[in-house]
């Protein structure tokens, strides 16, 4: 479903002159699978994500999506992946029902199709009770439940969630959880970039830790477990951040030749 590979973007900075966001990065996601992203701010996640819906071009190698390029074929891509992220703006105005609407409309979906998908993804996400609420009195719960149907709405195979929990509270932020692993029983492909290493143990099938634009290792949690030596999942993180930094050559070297792509 998610194919990416070697995947470079580099920025030109004022300040640090070219600067590589995001390093060869390489992996695949599949259908009814949680990729998780981890890394720390500045890690380059957010860029690999919207190298993949399409907001942003790659400055070298690939990334496909359900089989199209997000280069040759973006129109496709964006049929085919829904982005859900902790910002996303909230028309006052509008209310729950009429927001998702109004996106479903811009993916081109008739009016019937639209009303039929509406009934069903509010049920999904239990958000009848707020149907009629305008953006502007919603909770945060309920205006991230509205981001994630919107996400939803033209039933996407591939979803992303960026940070998607942040500035959440636990029940808010559990619920999210939830409703991730409900995407991915019915058979969704995810990716669910995140700082916090809880998320990533709890929820992610596999996992690649990323830092300064590269995928330092990857692999399911037991994996990364056995790999290092490490009971302890945070300490496998913080091993593997630090050896990156003094330049480890083993970390690199593995890195460098896809080991742990
Ligand atoms: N438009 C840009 N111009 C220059 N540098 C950029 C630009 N966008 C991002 N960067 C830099 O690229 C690096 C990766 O950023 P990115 O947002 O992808 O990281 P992240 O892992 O998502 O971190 P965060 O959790 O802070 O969003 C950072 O050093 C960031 O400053």
């Amino acid at each position: 479903m998610i194919h990416v590979q070697h995947l470079t973007k580099t920025y030109d900075d004022l300040n640090r002159g070219r600067f590589i966001a995001v390093d060869r990065v390489s992996f695949t996601v599949g259908a009814g699978e949680i990729f998780g992203l981890l890394g720390p701010n500045g890690a380059g996640k957010t860029t690999v994500l919207r190298i993949l819906s399409t907001v942003l071009s790659p400055t070298s190698g690939i990334a496909k999506v359900a089989g199209y390029d997000v280069v040759a074929d973006p129109a496709e891509v964006r049929r085919r992946i829904g982005f859900v992220s902790n910002n996303t703006a909230m028309y006052d105005r509008m209310t729950a029902w009429e927001m998702v609407g109004y996106f479903g409309r811009l993916h081109g979906m008739t009016r019937d199709e639209l009303r039929e998908r509406l009934e069903s993804l509010f049920t999904q996400l239990r958000m009848n009770d707020f149907r009629d609420v305008p953006g502007a009195k919603m909770s945060t719960g309920m205006k991230q439940k509205v981001s994630i149907a919107r996400a939803l709405v033209h039933n996407p195979p591939v979803l992303v969630f960026d940070e998607a929990t942040l500035g959440l509270d636990v029940m808010v932020a559990r619920n999210l959880l939830a409703i991730v692993r409900d995407l991915r029983d019915s058979g969704k492909c995810l990716i669910f970039s995140t700082h916090i290493m809880s998320e990533v143990e709890k929820l992610c099938d596999r996992i690649a830790i990323m830092h300064q634009g590269r995928i330092l290792d990857s692999g399911t949690l037991e994996n990364l477990r056995q790999r290092h030596g490490q009971e302890d999942f945070e300490e496998v993180f913080f091993d593997l951040l630090s050896r990156h930094e003094q330049g480890d050559a083993d970390v690199q070297g593995l890195a460098i030749s896809g080991a742990f792509a």
